[in-house]
């Protein structure tokens, strides 16, 4: 090793760190013109002080559904100053109050005042508001199937979607975005009648394109020659067994610092090696977080055991959550379809045939990603 090749102490790999973060909103967003054009056009009436075309943008983890609409967001508010844009974590915001403090927040730029306010009174001043400006709202529902979860999807959708019928003149535009349709299961007829979305699908990134988004990262991020082409494959195939994207931004970032911690200006295998051991976590822990509370239960119950016969299983289960079978099977299934368990029949069973449940994970990444 040559002394060029060592790091001095205050000297860095990363030309622009910021490039490699998670929230960084990048210029050149590739592989999505389809989708969005398809926001652009659901949008546009909003341009004219029309109501725009509702939206329900649906893909897997890390297929840039919340970038993209970020990114038009930007745009329409740039180039619109009659349309306001609004976007909710309902991770974070899962409730009607919740909801709608957001939007409050976006539009006066201060918090509502927070106790003993009805949620009617909050939406009245809203709704007012934007009636009187003449400003038409857009709001992206991120991660939707949380108010799902909580139960107050209806109430919001219904109150965002039908504020025109109360209020003459509000103009309101709501964009759903999930990772499956399957999980708007819990919207009601009155909603669906009005919601009528516009579906815009986000497939999963192939090899190809994956890396075409990461090498863009790598020169904005690092100095010239940190990673070579070789590594970078490395990283594509580690990405492609997800299509997570975010795994892929993750490992370029860690395997930076392996590499900065060992004192050197280039990137190694190892380096690689070692932060996908942490970024791998990434993808799993997300998808678990969007789990519902009686499938998270579940999976921690099966987790916990390794490997666990489906009648002790359902014991368990009811004993937790008091939920019944029918709804123990349903989540088993569900489960199985998004590929944490196997759920196979031995045939070995007293009684026949017996169902024996294991993750497909390692039990410890699961139970760690439940705790977060
Ligand atoms: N086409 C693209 N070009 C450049 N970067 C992209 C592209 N698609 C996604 N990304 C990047 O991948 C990361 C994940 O994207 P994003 O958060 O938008 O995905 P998502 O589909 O909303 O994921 P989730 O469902 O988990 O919220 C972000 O850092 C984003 O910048």
């Amino acid at each position: 090793m040559t002394g060029n090749d060592i790091l001095l102490w205050d000297e860095t790999l990363f030309k622009d760190p910021s490039v490699l973060e998670p929230d960084y909103l990048p210029d050149y967003f590739p592989h999505r013109e389809s989708q969005l054009n398809a926001l652009k056009f659901a949008l546009k009436p909003a341009l004219r002080g029309m109501r725009p075309l509702n939206c329900l943008l649906v893909g897997p983890p890390g297929t840039g559904k919340t970038s993209a609409v970020m990114k038009i967001f930007r745009e329409v508010e740039a180039h619109a100053p009659g349309v306001v844009t609004v976007k909710v974590n309902c991770q974070i915001d899962s409730t009607r109050f919740a909801v709608i403090s957001r939007i409050y927040r976006k539009l006066f730029g201060i918090s509502p005042p927070n106790s003993g306010v009805a949620f009617r009174k909050i939406f009245e001043t809203v709704v007012n508001f934007l009636v009187s400006s003449e400003k038409v709202l857009i709001v992206a529902l991120d991660d939707l199937n949380y108010l799902c979860y909580e139960g107050h999807a209806n109430e919001v959708m219904y109150s965002l979607l039908r504020a025109h019928e109360q209020y003459p003149g509000a103009k309101i535009g709501v964009i759903g975005i999930v990772n499956d349709a399957s999980d708007l299961y819990c919207l009601d007829s009155r909603v669906n009648s009005v919601f009528l979305p516009e579906d815009i699908p986000f497939p999963r990134y192939g090899s190809a394109e994956i890396l075409d988004i990461l090498k863009d990262r790598t020169k904005y991020g690092f100095y010239p020659k940190v990673i070579s082409d070789e590594l970078l494959e490395l990283i594509v195939s580690y990405v492609e067994r997800t299509g997570d994207l975010r795994v892929g931004i993750d490992l370029l970032k860690r395997s930076g610092f392996n590499a900065e911690r060992r004192g050197s200006r280039t990137i190694s295998s190892e380096d690689v090696e070692k932060a996908y051991e942490a970024s791998k976590l990434l993808h799993l822990c997300r998808s678990i977080s969007l789990l519902s509370d009686p499938e998270k239960r579940l999976l921690e119950l099966i987790a916990r055991k390794g490997e666990i016969q489906a009648g002790e299983l359902y014991k368990a289960f009811r004993e937790l959550t008091q939920l019944g079978y029918t709804r123990f099977y349903g989540i088993v299934n569900r489960l199985q379809v998004l590929n944490y368990i196997d759920a196979d029949f031995t045939g070995k069973g007293q009684r026949g045939r017996t169902r024996i449940i294991k993750t497909k994970f390692e039990a410890e990444d699961v139970l760690n990603c439940l705790e977060k």
